[in-house]
């Protein structure tokens, strides 16, 4: 599978939820299925919170990059282009909701399905459900914005 992280640049590949380039990171991957786009992960027996159950922040975590990558995509998805191709759409989060329905198991895949709710000048807004088996556990909504030049200047 070639993923929309597999786009990223190395300057860019550092981070914890989406880089390839960190080895203590979830290193996601995220594709379209149709018009949705799809993350598969599984939890490790140290994502933990109760026994049994998977840390929110983990949760929360895979929502955000799994959004700021579905940004990025439907960008170029609407501008009829290729990920490889230049100018380059590079998203961070601005804001980040997350609703926790149910407990998580940590024992079993999680699947993220993301729609694209919006796509205005920089700013591309996304929803997300995170699945375990056939419950959903929890959903979220990303503001991402498309990263300034400037970024942290
Ligand atoms: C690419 C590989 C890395 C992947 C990263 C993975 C996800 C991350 O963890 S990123 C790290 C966490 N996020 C950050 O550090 C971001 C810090 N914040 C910032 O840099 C800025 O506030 C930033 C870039 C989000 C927005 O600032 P700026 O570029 O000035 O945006 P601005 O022009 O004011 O707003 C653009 C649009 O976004 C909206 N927006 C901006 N911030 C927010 C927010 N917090 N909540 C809701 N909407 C927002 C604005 O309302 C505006 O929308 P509209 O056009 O409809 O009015």
């Amino acid at each position: 599978m070639y993923a929309f992280q597999d786009h990223y640049p190395e300057n860019l590949s550092h981070c914890y939820g989406c880089g390839s380039q960190n080895p203590h990171g979830h290193q996601i991957k995220t594709e379209w299925e149709g018009d949705e786009t799809v993350t598969r992960f599984r939890p490790e027996p140290f994502h933990t919170s109760v026994p049994g159950f998977a840390y929110g922040g983990l949760i929360a975590s895979l929502i955000d990059c799994h959004s700021t990558a579905s940004a990025a995509a439907a960008m170029y998805r609407q501008e009829g282009r290729s990920m490889d191709s230049l100018p380059a759409f590079r998203f961070v989060t601005g804001s980040l909701h997350v609703d926790f329905l149910k407990p998580t198991p940590i024992d079993a895949e999680l699947v993220i399905r993301g729609q694209v709710k919006e796509i205005k000048g920089r700013k591309v807004v996304i929803e997300s459900q995170v699945w375990a088996r056939t419950v959903m556990t929890a959903k979220g909504v990303v503001v991402a914005v498309q990263m300034p030049e400037n970024f942290g200047t």
